[in-house]
């Protein structure tokens, strides 16, 4: 297939080579698309004129009739002389394909610099599709009203969108007042409660598609706002529900479309309808759209009105928290058809169409609030779930390692009994098909649906991904994060970074790349194949996912000093093994003779050891053998007690392999308090162990052995990390061997 921009293709491969597979062995889409053409019916929608309301008297009562009425039997309808000049929108919608012309890269990496677009307002495609139907044929700029008010510039996007957005907000408003009065209820409501920051414009293309019916432009849906004012161009391809079927809404340059959303119909108590409408993507021509979602403040609660409310009042929090779980649950939205007790007691299904068994609802389920965190509900197919490869089941590792740090709670019983209610309430409505609740992998999919949450969370995050353990990246990051420890958790700028170590094909990287782009994660990596690490960076740039490769520039410019080639291969690939092998076995000759000479253990086996460390007990001797026995060293540790002697060999072996270690007695008080308490050790024992006078007296009594011994340097290990305290050591050691006069640590390849 060719190219496509955005790149559909190739970030939704598997979807279309599922898909395209299937296909082979079955008929269904052809009999899918053939029927759809059948059943389609030619409509004319309401078509109302606005300007009477100016005129007031019989006129404007006649026009607010009409405008209640195409609410109530059609929750859909057009307007001319609505306020927007046939000018205004021609600039707008040139100045929106202008913007869309930008290359992916730059629309994706954040915003748009010419309406100062916030990073994140730019969306594509579908990310919690499973399948080709759930994949949106798109991309869109969803701009809250607050961001299009504020953006500076006075010219082409930024100022002509001003414009549209001011008079098509204001008609919005409007049109909701009218149909309030004539639900007999007050209209100033969404004055106060229809809020800048959560109304907001998509702006929409609709690539051409050649596949098109297969894939739609987007997925049958209804608007989760008060209502939604859209304006179409003349390509054509939007089609809404009626009595079953699926009819084209004719595109008419002049006119507005208004639709009614759910809030709308619950508020109404179904008196207004929101029904369902999707874009079947062109073949030949894109498609372009600009849509205004009248929504409310969060904590605004939709009421019905009426003595015998069909819904129960719940706010636009919970609503749109419950359409977002169960996009993430059920791949689709379910909203006011959904009869869950946990949130919507009494929702009913208000038409034949339940959407229960529908793809999902465009990515956000439309219209999401603007500043709705990226919540994508991303699950595998069941074929993938199998299929899991390295890096998929990671990042579910990773995902559930997350959430946990991010405070998401791991609540999988009352998941579970949420799908169960919801199973029950689906078979209930009476619509006969399965919900599409098949979850074969349900500890998978529910891993999957926590990390997008722990995304939401705030969190940043860093992807580390490598063909080798992931060692490199892993500390480099970790040395670079410790420059940003006063913007950590508790300062607003949490940070979660993830290990993909043995990466070793294109697929498992592209896959983890998409997690990446889903979740607005950075990516740096260490690839030692050259053909790894230039799709990792080609994946990046096109996905628009910030990345640094770790190794390349090192790699090239070890390679230029010494003339010669790397060899592409990963730490442990097949034709490493050998000069590994020898190094594995000489670190765990080193561990283990470390560990047999824990704590003064075997003292005749002193002259054995390549370091001796020596020091008063909590000095961090252990911990510190171990990491340096990790390197390669055999290392012995003598413990320094007050009456006991030291063992004769400490002095017969080369003195140059003995370091002592020193530590200041306040800090060493505290953490020997904390091990006697640890401990429970008795009162007595405590005290011994660790007062101040008791363990000055220790101190003074190391330092007059290390006197007495002045070839032994004293390291002071108070505030040092285990693997500062161990630089210091080997550098000593280093220089001392090769008695170099350069304060270096030296290592012969
Ligand atoms: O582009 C269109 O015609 C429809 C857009 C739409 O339905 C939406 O964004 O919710
Ligand atoms: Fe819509």
């Amino acid at each position: 297939m060719e190219s496509f921009d955005p790149p559909f293709q190739e970030f939704y491969k598997k979807l279309f080579d599922n898909h395209f597979i299937n296909q082979s062995s079955s008929k269904n889409n052809r009999i899918e698309a053939f029927q759809e053409a059948e059943e389609r019916d030619e409509f004319e929608l309401p078509l109302i004129d606005l300007s009477r309301l100016n005129r007031g008297g019989f006129e404007s009562e006649e026009c607010k009739r009409e405008i209640a009425e195409a609410s109530q039997e059609w929750g859909f309808f057009q307007v001319v002389n609505h306020g927007v000049s046939l000018e205004l929108l021609e600039r707008t919608r040139h100045e929106q394909v202008k913007a869309f012309k930008k290359p992916f890269r730059e629309k994706a990496n954040g915003g748009h610099r010419d309406l100062n677009f916030p990073a994140g307002s730019y969306r594509w495609g579908t990310p919690s599709a499973t399948c080709l139907r759930q994949l949106a044929w798109s991309e869109a700029f969803h701009v809250p009203l607050t961001e299009i008010y504020t953006a500076g510039g006075a010219t082409g996007l930024s100022m002509t969108t001003k414009q549209y957005a001011t008079i098509v907000s204001n008609l919005a408003e409007k049109l909701a007042e009218i149909l309030a009065e004539k639900l007999g209820k007050t209209s100033d409501f969404f004055k106060k409660n229809c809020v800048p920051s959560m109304c907001y414009i998509r702006m929409s293309r609709y690539p051409a598609c050649p596949i098109s019916p297969q894939v739609f432009g987007l997925m049958p849906h209804t608007d989760s706002d008060f209502l939604t004012i859209l304006h179409q161009d003349q390509i054509g391809g939007l089609q809404l529900q009626k009595n079953g079927k699926w009819i084209d809404v004719h595109p008419n340059q002049e006119t507005l479309l208004v639709i009614i959303g759910d809030l709308f119909q619950a508020w109404s108590n179904g008196a207004y309808k929101s029904l369902e409408h999707r874009v079947v993507a062109n073949k030949q021509f894109e498609r372009f759209s600009t849509a205004y979602f009248l929504c409310p403040s969060s904590e605004t609660v939709i009421e019905s009105c009426g003595e015998t409310s069909i819904y129960r009042r719940f706010s636009f929090l919970e609503f749109r928290q419950q359409v977002q779980d169960d996009v993430k649950r059920f791949g689709h939205k379910i909203g006011l058809s959904r009869k869950n007790k946990n949130l919507k007691k009494e929702m009913i299904s208000s038409s034949a169409s339940s959407l229960s068994n529908l793809p999902p609802s465009p990515t956000p389920p439309n219209p999401g609030p603007p500043p709705v965190p990226k919540q994508t509900a991303h699950r595998l197919p069941e074929s993938d779930h199998r299929k899991l490869n390295k890096g998929s089941s990671q990042l579910i590792r990773w995902s559930r390692a997350r959430a946990i740090r991010s405070g998401v709670k791991l609540d999988r019983s009352a998941q579970r009994t949420l799908q169960q209610n919801t199973e029950v309430v689906d078979r209930r409505s009476g619509d006969g098909e399965s919900s599409n609740t098949d979850y074969s992998s349900e500890e998978d999919d529910g891993c999957v649906a926590e990390m997008e949450e722990a995304a939401a969370a705030g969190a940043k995050q860093i992807y580390m991904v490598s063909d080798g353990t992931g060692w490199t990246a892993e500390h480099s990051v970790n040395a670079a994060l410790g420059q940003f420890e006063h913007c950590f958790v508790d300062r607003g700028c949490p940070v979660n970074t993830h290990l993909f170590s043995g990466i070793e094909d294109v697929e498992q990287l592209m896959e983890i790349i998409k997690q990446a782009a889903r979740e607005g994660a950075m990516l740096i990596y260490t690839l030692a194949d050259e053909n790894m690490a230039a799709s990792a960076r080609h994946a990046c740039k096109r996905w628009g996912v910030p990345s640094t490769d770790l190794l390349s520039p090192i790699t090239e410019a070890i390679s230029l000093h010494l003339g010669v080639s790397p060899s592409g291969l990963p730490r442990g690939a097949p034709g490493r093994k050998f000069p590994l092998t020898e190094d594995y076995f000489k670190r765990i000759d080193a561990i283990e003779f470390t560990i047999k000479q824990d704590d003064g253990a075997l003292p005749a086996n002193l002259h054995k050891a390549d370091i001796v460390l020596v020091g008063v007990s909590r000095t961090g001797k252990t911990p510190l053998s171990i990491y340096l026995s990790q390197k390669g060293f055999k290392v012995a540790n003598v413990p320094l007690v007050m009456g006991v002697a030291l063992p004769k060999t400490l002095f017969e072996i080369d003195q140059e392999k003995v370091f002592a270690l020193t530590i200041n007695p306040v800090v060493l008080q505290t953490i020997r308090r904390a091990r006697a308490k640890s401990l429970g050790f008795t009162e007595q024992v405590r005290t011994n162990y660790s007062e101040m006078d008791h363990v000055r007296e220790e101190l003074d009594f190391a330092c007059k052995i290390f006197a007495q011994n002045p070839t032994w340097p004293v390291i002071e290990v108070t505030g040092k990390a285990i693997e500062e305290t161990a630089v210091a050591v080997l550098r000593l050691y280093q220089d001392r061997k090769t008695r170099c006069s350069m304060p270096r640590i030296s290592k012969r390849y």
